[in-house]
């Protein structure tokens, strides 16, 4: 039977105050500030999971992972990741390509992105080949700009297997 291609787009935004963790793609990095959120707050790996999900035509990760659960108070989004995708997997599909951005001044996330490529490949059972993650800055515009939250965006391509 032909193999049906489709793609998914995810988007999250997450606000930087102090007192808290800043983990995006997995990785905590040293930074003067966190990102605040129910679970880590991991917005690269938000925006990753809504691509996967939407990809796969299952819905958004707040569906499954509702941010008025206690169960996701603090959770770790590698484990909410991982969940995605066993999602996928059985509806049916096996995951082609992801490729990501994160905007923000600070942190720099070019020092980070193999380890990041490295978690996201190990929960979801891909090659870090088949993951793409960029840096940007918003040219100090808008809340990045001022430092005030990260956003990222994700694009995901998946298959039937
Ligand atoms: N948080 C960020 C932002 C940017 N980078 C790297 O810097 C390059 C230039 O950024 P511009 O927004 O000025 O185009 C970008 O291509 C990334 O390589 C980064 O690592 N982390
Ligand atoms: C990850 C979840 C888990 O409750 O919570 P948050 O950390 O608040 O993240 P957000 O991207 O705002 O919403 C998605 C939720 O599923």
């Amino acid at each position: 039977m032909d193999k049906i291609y489709r793609s998914g787009i995810g988007f999250d935004v997450h606000k930087l105050v102090e007192g808290r963790k800043c983990i995006i793609g997995g990785v905590d990095i040293p930074y003067e500030k966190g990102l605040l959120g129910h679970s880590d707050a991991d917005v690269l790996l938000h925006a990753i999971s809504d691509a996967l999900l939407g990809a796969a035509g299952l819905g958004d990760i707040g569906t499954y992972f509702p941010d008025t659960d206690p169960a996701f108070k603090g959770a770790d989004s590698l484990e909410l990741l991982r969940k995605v995708g066993e999602e996928v997997k059985k509806a049916g599909y096996e995951i082609i390509n992801i490729d990501s951005i994160v905007m923000c001044e600070r942190p720099k996330v070019n020092p980070h992105k193999e380890q990041m490529k490295a978690n996201i490949a190990r929960v979801l059972g891909l090659d870090v080949k088949q993951i793409g993650i960029k840096g940007t800055t918003t040219e100090k515009l808008g809340f990045t700009g001022r430092g005030e939250g990260i956003a990222s965006q994700a694009v995901a391509m998946v298959r039937s297997i």
